[in-house]
């Protein structure tokens, strides 16, 4: 049987409004409004009798022990909820950056979950998938079908897929590994309590069709993780300012838990000239010029 290949888009939240604490597993309430880049990790399934994982690439080894990745964790999961399960060797090949805020890992093992639909004609909504995605990650769910969307609750809600125009962008990580529940940790809010930021809410984006517009809604919005992060990882400042410098950026923004930023610009042009400019000046960092969508 031939291969069956899926490709796994690095996730950006263009906005990431913590609305409170929960009360019961202490994990943090979100509006985030999340797209997908064209960069990302391709991943591979070969059909066979068993479930294995090999993992190449540039960034296989921050990634981890294969035994470990999501990609076995999601796979896993699936298998245990659906009896007689068709499954087979994994091959990934990762290219994102690791403990970045792009949700690389989540995005390989949602990859994995739809190869696994694939492979056993299972439909797309699934009610496993759902609950393999959500029992993998938080950011696992938003990722099954990537597409821009809000994401809600603690990750596990995720609305309609939207039409939003694509926005030409710069990513830059600067080779920092930050680790997810530090920064909500820094944070600072006790179980059951509301984020005063909360009470500006989140635009609406539903039906926005022009990139400038939609430019506008989301200015004024936040990402509630990016002062924290920068308190873990002060570099994200510099990676900020150097987006914030460049022409034709409109806006600059951490996505995630940092420390990946991102800069948007008006133009497809002056995203390239300026992934250009900043990969010359400081060549230790990841940055790519890509489209978000
Ligand atoms: C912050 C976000 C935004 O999209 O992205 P990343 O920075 O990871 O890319 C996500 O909420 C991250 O999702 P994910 O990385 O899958 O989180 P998990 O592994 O499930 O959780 C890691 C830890 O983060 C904290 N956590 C996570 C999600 C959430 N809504 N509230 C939390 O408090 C918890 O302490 C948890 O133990
Ligand atoms: N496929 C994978 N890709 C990246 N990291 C993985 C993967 N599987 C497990 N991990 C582990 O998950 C952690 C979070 O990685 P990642 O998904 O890259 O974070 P983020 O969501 O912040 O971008 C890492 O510390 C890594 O060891």
């Amino acid at each position: 049987m031939s291969p069956l290949v899926t490709r796994a888009p690095a996730k950006i939240n263009l906005t990431l409004h913590v609305l409170g604490r929960r009360s019961g597993d202490g994990y943090h309430a979100l509006e985030s409004l999340v797209v997908f880049a064209g960069v990302g990790d391709s991943l591979r399934l070969d059909p066979g009798p068993a479930l294995d994982l090999a993992v190449s690439g540039p960034t296989a080894g921050p990634a981890g022990p294969a035994g470990d990745n999501l990609v076995l964790k999601a796979a896993c999961r699936l298998a245990e909820a659906v009896p007689g399960l068709a499954v087979g060797r994994f091959s990934l090949h990762k290219r994102l950056p690791v403990a970045a805020g792009i949700g690389g890992g989540s995005s390989d093992a949602a990859g994995a979950l739809r190869l696994l639909a694939r492979l056993n004609a299972l439909a797309p909504d699934h009610p496993a998938l759902l609950a393999a995605a959500r029992a993998t990650g938080a950011d696992v769910p938003v990722c099954l079908d990537p597409r821009a969307r809000m994401m809600r609750g603690a990750g596990e809600a995720v609305g309609p897929a939207l039409p939003l125009p694509a926005l030409p962008a710069v990513l830059i990580n600067p080779g920092v590994p930050v680790e997810t529940a530090p920064v909500f940790r820094a944070l600072g809010l006790a179980v059951g309590e509301t984020n005063p930021a909360a009470a500006v809410p989140h635009p609406e984006v539903e039906g926005v069709r022009d990139p400038s517009d939609l430019l506008d809604r989301i200015g004024p919005a936040r990402n509630d993780l990016e002062a924290p992060a920068l308190t873990v990882a002060p570099v994200i400042g510099e990676t900020l300012a150097a987006l914030r410098a460049q022409a034709g950026c409109r806006l600059a923004r951490m996505s995630g838990s940092g420390a990946t930023v991102f800069g948007l610009f008006g133009h497809r042009s002056q995203a390239a000239r300026a992934a250009r400019a900043i990969a010359a000046a400081s060549p230790g960092w990841w940055v790519r010029a890509t489209m978000l969508r």
